[in-house]
């Protein structure tokens, strides 16, 4: 295979190999199932028991509050409409944020069906929520606020603290889509009043197909998957005891290493956003310029198509984004780039990398030069930029 620049972390992440030699032998020596009574299976129930405490130590949380589900959506639908059926006697109230992941707002546009109510609140320039908008949307019948942590496309990073400050001080539920944070930012449930959270493995160097709900002891929630008595009657289904282990390997190896790749990810970065605004005329940066996730990029480039940026980037062995993945390959632009206040065309010309601290200097150097290049030459053949040089010169 040609050459492979991966900056598409954000869509998933290489499962580390310390990962998944974790998670060989759950496959072919210890494949007992954990609910089963004899000594085999409880080498398997042990090693979810480990994963589970890693896990929730990593959030301050207590091992009980973690449900393993099948990833990030599984986890966001749960939290959203096991919360809507559980409270409803309360009323019938949800705020949420414009720039959501489709597992929060499909899950929304969902309950609204059922009868329930949205409020999704809009986001300044940079994506980061207006509290004053939050707490006047606040009403005696809401339920609940689901912010998400940081933000898929642009990397903006909400702030958490005041909304979990609000969100208790007002009595309502506060849960956060953390699928982009966790393992990323330090993150401690207690200290931000956050209720219920979402994390998925795939986005942190872990396995696909793996994901848990934190629900705080004492919120009433319903099981989401009806049948069997696992993740104490609340999800049923025999347990991903591979995914779940390496899951855990991969918060152990996120946790330890967290303050060093935010360090070297965050230089890489701002080299490239440093020098690709001082190289490319007519280019943005989408999401705030520093309160955002150390590993995500997100440009806007002025006269050009993002898609076309894509194929070309891919033609040099570059790997990024247009928006988040299952919206890329869409016409529409993205509703995150649209919430900021971007317009449709320029939206159109967003390219979003996302690194991993595996990532040299070198490749952004490559990556700048080939960026360069392709820009100027989709520039050269746009109409839109040829009126405006025209008018420019004028
Ligand atoms: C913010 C956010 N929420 C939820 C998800 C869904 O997670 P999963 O792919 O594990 O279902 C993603 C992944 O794209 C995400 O970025
Ligand atoms: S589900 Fe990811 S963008 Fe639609």
């Amino acid at each position: 295979m040609k050459q492979l620049i991966y900056l598409d972390n954000a869509a998933t992440t290489k499962t580390r190999p310390e990962v998944v030699e974790t998670m060989l032998p759950y496959f072919t020596e210890f494949y007992g199932n954990p609910s089963s009574v004899y000594e085999f299976s409880g080498i398997s129930k042990k090693a979810i028991t480990g994963a589970r405490e890693t896990i929730a130590n990593a959030l301050g949380a207590k091992s009980n509050e973690i449900y393993f589900t099948a990833g990030g959506s599984e986890a966001d639908n749960w939290a959203l409409i096991a919360t809507a059926e559980a409270y409803e006697t309360k009323g019938k109230h949800i705020i949420t944020s414009k720039i959501e992941h489709h597992a929060v707002l499909h899950t929304c546009e969902y309950l609204e069906k059922r009868g329930f109510e949205v409020t999704y609140l809009d986001v300044d320039e940079n994506g980061v929520i207006k509290l004053e908008e939050l707490k006047k949307a606040i009403r005696p019948d809401t339920i609940l606020i689901t912010i998400m942590f940081a933000n898929n496309e642009i990397g903006t990073i909400e702030p958490i603290k005041e909304i979990g400050q609000i969100a208790k001080e007002r009595g309502v539920l506060f849960h956060t889509d953390a699928v982009q944070a966790f393992g990323h930012v330090p993150i401690n449930v207690d200290e931000y009043n956050i209720d219920m959270l979402s994390a998925s493995g795939h986005k942190i160097n872990g396995p696909k197909g793996i994901g848990f709900l934190y629900i705080r002891t004492g919120i009433k929630s319903r099981s989401f998957v009806h049948g069997g008595g696992q993740e104490r009657k609340r999800r049923a289904g025999t347990e991903n005891v591979p995914g779940i282990v390496g899951f855990g390997k991969a918060v152990e190896l996120a946790i330890s290493e967290m303050d060093e790749r935010i360090q070297k990810e965050t230089d890489l970065r701002e080299y490239l956003m440093n020098r690709v605004m001082d190289e490319i005329p007519y280019t943005r940066i989408n999401g705030h310029r520093k309160n955002r996730l150390s590993n995500n990029v997100n440009f806007a480039f002025q006269f050009i198509e993002g898609e076309s940026l894509l194929i070309m980037l891919d033609m040099k062995g570059i790997c990024g984004s247009s928006g988040s993945a299952c919206t890329s390959g869409s016409l529409d632009p993205s509703h995150v780039l649209l919430a900021i206040g971007l317009p449709h065309e320029i939206a159109h010309g967003s390219l979003r990398l996302t690194l991993d601290q595996v990532n040299t200097r070198e490749e952004m150097d490559y990556v700048v030069e080939s960026m360069k290049e392709i820009v100027d030459k989709l520039r050269s053949m746009s109409p839109l930029y040829e009126d405006y040089m025209r008018h420019q010169a004028k």
